[in-house]
């Protein structure tokens, strides 16, 4: 039987992603092997892509897919939120595994939780998402950028260089760092990224083996893609006329004919200040569009008119013009945080 080759990137988050699937090809029988791939982001330690911004593929994902391109590894996993909405050609994204808990969480010193750091605390996160959504609740904290992987920025909590970090459940999850969680973040408050927790399988499209495809389909689990989809359809919706931090999760819900997809989002200018927020439900079977029409509706509550822009001073963002979401009609859609 021939070797799947699975390529990883070598971090520990990225090892232990990679070894879960590997183990649930091996339990299948398989034989596996992990390939070392170093990326552009690990060289330089960037350590969150950008959230928004269209055609900006992940720094971690490049590296994987050009490896499959070459046909050095036959499989990446991928934390999904770190996947581009748009497809790249010649390659499938032939499997999303069960999720994990989707929520964000803080790393605090002396086990607070964000309501109990004094204004003016330390709270490091690079992702636009967080930071926005943070300012929204108006705790008077202060937000810096913050780089390296898990263990790095947790590492600057027990330092003192921050007195919380923000972090995705699911990633300390995996590296069986939970213990270090002093508050698990509400998605009421902090919605997380589409995808967040979900980790995905990409093959080359139309793999001249075509067992590897068939392998590899059988470790998609059908609620995850349908919740995941519906997120990614937000984003992809509202990336077309909105650069704001977008956050949005979709639960698998027990509905009145069976279980259904019940949809949050939230688009918000980076300082916070505004936002719009909504949800939608529908059919699992149509996931692609009960979130599409969730971002059409964000759209028209004024969605694409939160934009920063980075060149004035941060609270002078969101300008008041006719059309803006101060003047929108249905104002109560639009939070002053
Ligand atoms: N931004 C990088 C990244 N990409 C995926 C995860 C965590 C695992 C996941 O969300 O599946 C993380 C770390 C984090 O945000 O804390």
């Amino acid at each position: 039987m021939r070797t799947l080759r699975l390529g990883t990137r070598r971090s520990q988050l990225a090892v232990t992603q990679s070894t879960l699937v590997a183990e649930m090809l091996r339990a299948q029988g398989h034989i596996v092997e992990l390939v070392e791939i170093v990326s552009e982001g690990d060289r330089t330690q960037a350590s969150n892509t950008p959230l928004t911004g269209a055609n900006s593929t992940g720094v971690f994902v490049s590296a994987l897919r050009d490896a499959l391109h070459a046909k050095e590894i036959d499989l990446a996993v991928h934390s999904l939120k770190d996947l581009p909405t748009y497809p790249e050609e010649g390659i499938e994204l032939v499997a999303i595994l069960p999720r994990e808990d989707p929520r964000d969480v803080i790393v605090a010193r002396d086990g607070l939780t964000l309501g109990e750091l004094p204004p003016g605390s330390r709270v490091g996160t690079g992702s636009p998402r967080r930071v926005a959504q943070i300012k929204a609740l108006g705790l008077g904290l202060e937000i810096a950028g913050i780089r390296g992987n898990v263990d790095t920025r947790i590492g600057k909590v027990r330092s003192g260089e921050f007195d919380a970090v923000v972090l995705a459940r699911a990633g300390l999850a995996r590296i069986d760092r939970l213990d270090e969680v002093t508050e698990v973040l509400d998605p009421i408050q902090v919605l997380p990224a589409p995808g967040q927790g979900a980790l995905a399988v990409e093959c080359r499209e139309g793999d001249a083996d075509a067992d590897v495809r068939k392998i590899l389909t059988s470790l998609d689990d059908a609620p995850t893609r349908a919740a995941v989809e519906a997120e990614r359809a937000v984003l992809a919706t509202l990336e077309g006329g909105c650069a704001a931090p977008i956050g949005t999760l979709a639960d698998v819900v027990e509905g009145e004919e069976g279980p259904e997809l019940w949809v949050r989002a939230v688009a918000l200018s980076l300082d916070g200040s505004l936002s719009v927020r909504l949800s939608a439900s529908g059919p699992l079977d149509d996931a692609v569009g009960v979130g599409r029409r969730l971002a059409e509706e964000m759209l028209a509550e004024g969605a694409a008119d939160l934009t920063d822009d980075p060149t004035t001073d941060p609270g002078q963002a969101v300008m008041d013009t006719g059309g803006s979401p101060q003047t929108a009609p249905e104002q109560d859609k639009v939070h002053n945080a």
